[in-house]
């Protein structure tokens, strides 16, 4: 069985007291309880950016810093939040933060497969978009496909966003994704300073929280400059010789798309995506035509193993036509959690 969203909050939301004591404002009623909603919109050096009173008269970004009762709890981009003190958002003002509520999802990755610790990367998104340039720099199908395990492992639909169409074909490579059913945009720079295929983008993005995640040089942040104007999102040169790009953007940081259409969250460049923390009864939830054909599966089977039931299952029709392409697509995802060289 999947866990639920609710589980990710490892400690809980809830204000504890404090054994120092971090003295109420009045006698009966504890600063927690004025508290002002927010989103945090971006962390630097453990100040934390707010959005308050999203899309209403009184918006304004504020700055604040975690309050002492939240103990070690994580605060990370896309949170919502509980706010005391000055929640001005006058030039010298200062804020704290002192409740985070609870997670819708959580986008999680490990340094690498063997580390057991979890980095928080972004939270109550519903969509990852997975950048990748069809080539300069060629794409990293391995890397795409984690990038597809920690979205389902995070309770969020993936969308491939495959830029640098003037330089190679998509079709090729979308065929990897076909039995996936992963949706899928394309986009090229135009000779006319514009980008192909941003309106097709925009409306995969309109009214959700995505996350952009790719590796450096991709195009990712010629997109977000696109998509959101005034971004300035630093774009790198490519290097002709390793097709790497210079590592240009440093911290995640939410930014709203016009016209009330949604949020994008850009991330720094990625070289890898860490998996050891996933568990593939999260992934196997995603397919449901093959989830039904668990049943017969032996205890804690890794669904790649000779007597996992769903060969019989897929054999039997019960997966429909596509079934047998399924499989191994999401044989293929299983197999990412295992370290490969080159990852
Ligand atoms: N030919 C072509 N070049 C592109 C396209 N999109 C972006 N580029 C170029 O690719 C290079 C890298 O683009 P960036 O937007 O900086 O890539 P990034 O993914 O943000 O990289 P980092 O900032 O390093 O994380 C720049 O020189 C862009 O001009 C495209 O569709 N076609
Ligand atoms: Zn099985």
């Amino acid at each position: 069985m999947a866990r639920s969203t609710s589980d990710y909050d490892e400690s809980d939301a809830k204000v504890r007291p404090n054994k120092r004591g971090s003295r109420p404002r009045s006698k009966d009623r504890p600063a927690h309880l004025d508290a002002v909603p927010a989103k945090v919109t971006t962390v630097d050096r453990g100040r934390y950016t707010v959005l308050v009173g999203d899309g209403l008269a009184d918006e304004r970004v504020v700055i604040a810093m975690r309050a002492r009762e939240l103990g070690r709890k994580g605060i990370v981009v896309g949170d919502d939040v509980a706010l005391v003190g000055d929640v001005s958002g006058s030039p010298d003002a200062l804020a704290r933060i002192v409740r985070v509520e609870p997670r819708r999802t959580l986008l999680r990755r490990t340094a690498d497969d063997t580390d057991p610790v979890e980095r928080v990367i972004v939270s109550n998104a519903d969509q990852l978009v997975v950048v990748s340039a069809l080539a300069n720099p060629e794409p990293r199908p391995r890397l795409i496909d984690r990038c597809l395990v920690a979205a389902y492992d995070a309770g969020m639909s993936p969308l491939l966003a495959l830029t640098k169409a003037d330089l190679a074909d998509p079709e090729p490579f979308l065929e990897n994704y076909a039995p996936l059913e992963v949706p899928s945009v394309v986009t090229a720079t135009s000779g006319d300073d514009g980008t192909d295929g941003l309106e097709a983008l925009r409306d995969a993005l309109r009214g959700r929280v995505s996350v952009l995640v790719g590796h450096s040089g991709v195009g990712k942040s010629t997109l977000v400059n696109a998509l959101v104007p005034g971004a300035y999102r630093a774009t790198g040169v490519v290097n002709d010789v390793t097709g790497r790009g210079r590592h240009t953007s440093t911290s995640a940081i939410a930014l709203r798309l016009p016209d009330g259409g949604g949020w994008v969250i850009d991330t720094p460049g990625i070289r890898s995506f860490g998996l050891a923390h996933v568990d593939p009864e999260r992934i196997i939830v995603h397919f449901p035509d093959l989830e039904a054909g668990t049943d017969e599966c032996p205890r804690g089977c890794t669904h790649d193993e000779e007597e996992c039931a769903l060969d019989a299952w897929v054999a039997g029709g019960h997966a429909g036509p596509a079934g047998a392409s399924r499989l191994e697509s999401l044989r293929r995802l299983l197999r990412t959690r295992t370290p490969q060289r080159g990852d």
